[in-house]
């Protein structure tokens, strides 16, 4: 699966958002090593705080199902430029897939913004900070 495909698969996980409040649609899709793709969208709820987005929402789909190698991430909204997540996405990203993993923002028109997991949150804390403590 190539970038191009893999951003038309978070077109079609955006469908499936759940937002009667925001009514912001967003769309995620999340490429394993063996080539399997994990879709999510935002799910939005009356109690507004338990919304879950929708890069969270594949990456849990996926981790629930016992995937731990990731290999590419992509992000689509209705925004006027490539759509960024959110912080505690960026953190949620930053424990499942590698620094160097290429992510896809992007938007309908079509503007596709490639960084990467360091780049949307440098200096993140990880696992190895919990680690490495006391030591
Ligand atoms: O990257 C993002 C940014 C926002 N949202 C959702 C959360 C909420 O449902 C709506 C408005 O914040 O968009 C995502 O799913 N991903
Ligand atoms: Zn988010």
């Amino acid at each position: 699966m190539d970038k191009h495909q893999l951003m038309e698969e978070s077109k079609i996980g955006r469908e499936n958002a759940h937002v009667p409040y925001s009514k912001f649609k967003v769309g995620a899709s999340l490429l394993t090593k063996d080539g399997k793709v994990y879709r999510g969208c935002n799910i939005e709820n009356a109690s507004y705080s338990m919304t879950n987005c929708a890069e969270r929402t594949a990456i849990f789909k996926a981790v629930s199902e016992g995937e731990k190698e990731f290999t590419a991430l992509a992000v689509v909204a209705d925004t006027d430029g490539p759509c960024a997540p959110c912080g505690a996405c960026r953190q949620v990203i930053a424990e499942f897939c590698a620094p160097d993993m290429p992510v896809y923002l992007t938007n309908l028109k079509g503007d596709v913004q490639e960084t990467t997991v360091r780049e949307l949150l440098p200096g993140a804390f990880t696992p190895e900070d919990l680690r490495n403590a006391g030591k």
